[in-house]
């Protein structure tokens, strides 16, 4: 079964004569433990179908479906526990409270989802660990590079050990070598945890290492889906 699927899939933005149709009518599955690309040129509507799938946003018209629910029906409060239960995010800006610790930054999720005392710390430092900044737990966010940032980010996506992990040009604001480590680590936990990665990117690179691309043009999905070995 899909972890996740779309049925016709709509978003519009602004009203009257200045409504525009960012997505159109997309149909779409996403396996569990596949590593998804979602490339197209700027303003194509990838960043607009990332947020619909990570119900960040609610779509005009269609729906998706996460394991097998609906999320159609569901109120505000149960998406964002279903959000906070299902997924970790990962964004090219970082989003990160750059006056507290790494360690605070990376155990807000498991604040928020209410989990106290021993087990939150347990599972922040084992996020940390993941991602090898253990040594840095106490440092201020600011004060790190932006890989360690980014390695920062990825550890507090871990931390409510999430079924998928939705990237927003992950290695947008980092040189090629940074950006480098931050992909292996993705696809690291892709392999060995099965986490589906499911990533915006303008970087063919990136794209190519993904199991699968979904290219979209102009709001919709161009040529059904390319497999990374055809
Ligand atoms: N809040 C909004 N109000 C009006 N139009 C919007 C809004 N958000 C996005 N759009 C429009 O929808 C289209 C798709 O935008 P989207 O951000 O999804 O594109 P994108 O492919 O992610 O672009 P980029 O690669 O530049 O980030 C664009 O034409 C954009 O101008």
């Amino acid at each position: 079964m899909a972890i996740i699927a779309t049925q016709h899939l709509m978003r519009t933005y602004g009203k009257g004569a200045a409504r525009f149709t960012a997505l159109h009518d997309v149909d779409l599955q996403i396996e569990a433990g596949e590593a998804l690309a979602i490339v197209g040129k700027s303003g194509s509507g990838k960043s607009t179908l990332l947020h619909l799938l990570a119900l960040l946003d609610q779509p005009t018209a269609g729906t998706v479906v996460l394991n097998g629910q609906d999320t159609h029906q569901l109120k505000t409060r149960q998406l964002n526990t279903l959000r906070s239960a299902t997924f970790g995010f990962v964004f090219q800006q970082f989003f990160l409270n750059s006056k507290d610790t790494v360690y605070d930054n990376v155990v807000l999720p498991l604040k928020i989802a209410g989990a106290v005392g021993k087990a939150r710390r347990e599972r922040g430092l084992a996020a940390l660990r993941e991602v090898g900044l253990l040594d840095k737990a106490k440092n201020k966010a600011t004060d790190l590079s932006g890989g360690q940032k980014q390695r920062v980010c990825i550890a507090r996506a871990l931390v409510n050990r999430p079924k998928i992990i939705f990237a927003d040009e992950p290695t947008g604001n980092l040189d090629s070598v940074t950006g480098q480590m931050i992909e292996d680590l993705l696809f690291k936990l892709n392999r060995e945890h099965g986490i589906t990665l499911i990533i915006v990117t303008h970087d063919p690179d990136l794209a190519a290492k993904c199991d699968r691309q979904l290219q979209i043009r102009d709001g919709q999905l161009v040529g059904g889906e390319r497999d990374k070995i055809a």
